[in-house]
Parts: C-alpha cells; sequence; structure tokens
C-alpha cells in the first residue's frame, strides 16, 4: 500500500486510518508525553491481529511463551529456534506495534558474538524490531552494548529475572532489602548506560520502582512494579485468563477465556454425541441425477 502512495495510477484503498508505526523513538516521545505505554505478550498469529486490534503500543513475544503456549514448566528450556516459530507467527499479524522478542536462556550469555549473533537471527528470520534480554550485571551490560551496536535495539529486564529465578532463590519479589534495592537500582541504570531503550522492572515494591523512575532517560515498563513508571506488561495468557493455577500477585484477569475455549469444545462434543452436530446446513447437497447413475 504505502509504496505506491505517491503512484497517480493506483487508486488509494480505502483503510481505517492507521497509526504509524511504533519505534523506539516515538515510544520516548509518548513516555515524555506523559502516555502510559501498554505492552502486551503474544506467541501467534490470533493473538498478534487482537493486541494490533486492540492497539497496543508494543507486543513482546515473550519467552514465557515456553510455559503459556508451549506447556514446559519454567523458561528455561525453550529454544531460539522454537522462538523463532512464535515471533514470526506474531510478525504477521502485527503492523504498527513494535515487536520485541525475549532472548531465550543460554542465547546471549556466553559471548557478546553470541549474542548479536541470536540478535540478527531474530531481525532477519522473524522480523523483530528489538530483542530484550535479562539482567544489569557486567555480563548483560556488555551484550546490550554489543546487541545496540550492531545496530538492534534493545529492551532491558531488571528486578525479578525468571531465566536466572533459582539463583535469585525462586520467584520471589526483588529489592526489598537495602543491598537488593541498591542491586536492582544500579542495574537498572547500567541497563540504560548501556544502550537499552527501555527497560522491563518486573516483580520489585512499588516504592523503589518510583524512587528508580526519576534517575532513568529511557521509559520503564513494570510487571508488578506498581504504577510510577511509564507503561505496564502482563503475559497475554494470565490476563485473558487462559492460565491455569494461582497466578503471580500483579496479575489482573480482564477475560475468562479458557472458560470460554472448554464451553465451547465441551458445547462440540456434546453436539456429535448427541447427532445435533452436523445439522442439514452444514452438508453438501448432491446435484439431481448423480446418485441415480452411481450405481448404472
Ligand atoms: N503465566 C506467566 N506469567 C508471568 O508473568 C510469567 C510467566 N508465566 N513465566 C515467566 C515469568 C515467571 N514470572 C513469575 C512467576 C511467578 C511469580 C509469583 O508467583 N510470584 C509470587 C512471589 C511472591 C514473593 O515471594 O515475593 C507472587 O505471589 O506474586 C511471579 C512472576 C513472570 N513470568
Ligand atoms: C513478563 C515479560 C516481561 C516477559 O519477559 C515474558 O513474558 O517473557
Ligand atoms: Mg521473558
Amino acid at each position: 500500500m504505502s509504496h505506491h502512495a505517491n503512484d497517480p495510477a493506483v487508486e488509494p484503498v480505502e483503510t481505517t486510518p492507521r497509526r504509524k508505526r511504533v519505534t523506539p523513538p516515538s515510544l520516548a516521545a509518548l513516555a515524555a508525553a506523559g502516555e502510559k505505554l501498554v505492552m502486551v505478550t503474544a506467541y501467534d498469529y490470533p493473538a498478534a491481529v487482537a493486541a494490533e486490534k486492540a492497539d497496543v503500543d508494543i507486543v513482546l513475544v515473550g519467552d514465557s511463551g515456553a510455559q503459556v503456549q508451549l506447556g514446559y514448566d519454567s523458561t528455561v528450556p525453550v529454544s531460539v529456534d522454537e522462538m523463532l516459530v512464535l515471533a514470526q507467527a506474531v510478525r504477521r499479524g502485527t503492523t504498527t506495534a513494535l515487536v520485541v522478542v525475549d532472548l531465550p536462556f543460554g542465547s546471549y550469555e556466553v559471548s557478546d558474538e553470541q549474542a548479536v549473533a541470536t540478535a540478527i537471527r531474530f531481525v532477519k528470520e522473524a522480523g523483530a524490531d528489538a530483542v530484550k534480554l535479562e539482567g544489569g550485571g557486567r555480563v548483560p551490560a556488555a551484550r546490550i552494548r554489543a546487541i545496540t551496536a550492531a545496530g538492534i535495539p534493545v529492551m532491558g529486564h531488571v528486578g525479578l529475572t525468571p531465566q536466572t529465578a533459582v539463583a535469585l532463590g525462586g520467584f520471589a519479589a526483588q529489592g526489598r532489602t537495602v543491598e537488593a534495592a541498591r542491586r536492582v537500582r544500579d542495574e537498572a541504570l547500567a541497563v540504560q548506560e548501556a544502550g537499552a531503550f527501555s527497560l522491563v522492572l518486573e516483580a520489585i515494591p512499588s516504592d523503589l520502582a518510583a524512587a528508580i523512575r526519576p534517575q532513568l532517560t529511557i521509559p520503564a515498563i513494570g510487571i508488578g512494579a506498581g504504577p510510577a513508571v511509564d507503561g505496564q506488561v502482563l503475559v497475554l495468557h494470565d490476563l485473558l485468563g487462559l492460565t491455569e493455577g494461582r497466578a503471580a500477585k500483579f496479575v489482573k484477569r480482564y477475560a475468562t477465556v479458557l472458560d470460554a475455549m472448554t464451553e465451547g469444545i465441551g458445547a462440540y462434543a456434546a453436539d456429535v454425541r448427541s447427532g445435533a452436530y452436523p445439522g442439514p446446513e452444514h452438508g453438501y447437497a448432491m446435484p439431481e441425477g448423480v446418485l441415480d447413475a452411481l450405481d448404472g
């Protein structure tokens, strides 16, 4: 469509006015104007289409998809090749939102070269706009610097970092002692200093996020970090009610999709068993005479 914009021979297709593509600078401008940034995860085409229709700013192909989409019991086992399939489907369904892809565990820790090569795969093979990686220590900061230097925007992620939750002592909120709070703050500043265009603050006290934010010049997106940040992110399956069991404290449920799916499939199963489906309207008519000639 856009490549025909200056071609008078081509009638413009009538469309609803679409906003322009979201970019790291446009996000910074939105945040500077006081607009809250909306980020949600997606792992497949229909979810990306729905997120786009709902006008979210950032779609994250999170490694949480390892659990909620692929059924692993943590984010650790998911591979780059698996994340690529998810990211490609999301890219096909997304037109204006910024598509960020999580670098999975093991795909960036070894060296700057490994991190850049992985980030390039997500850009070249899935059309990712940016990548996200966990941590703000010396090693993750070096990786952020290297990937950014290769021309790929990087989103940071500090606080509760699920890929290294074992080392953190489980899925507990972070930054609740003076030492731990300093560590979260220093990591957030290191991520910014390394060149990240934005960062996620996960599972830290709201007051700590409020204390860190004035020291940041890049937008901070919270999940379990309270309201004093530039935007919020939630796992799609959590907010839609597609996950079973007890959710984290920060989850707010906006729909009951797993129940709706179960009901729908259950109603279909009951119809098949009772013979109510298929009805005459679901069948194909045979043209006259064909059946008579069948055995002739
Ligand atoms: N479905 C889902 N939602 C997520 O937000 C999510 C994933 N999966 N998988 C990857 C990580 C793991 N995350 C998690 C997982 C569990 C808690 C959780 O239950 N936290 C307790 C901790 C309380 C504490 O001791 O501080 C909570 O009650 O919130 C938090 C974040 C966030 N990410
Ligand atoms: C929760 C967000 C920040 C994430 O990293 C994920 O979904 O994997
Ligand atoms: Mg993640």
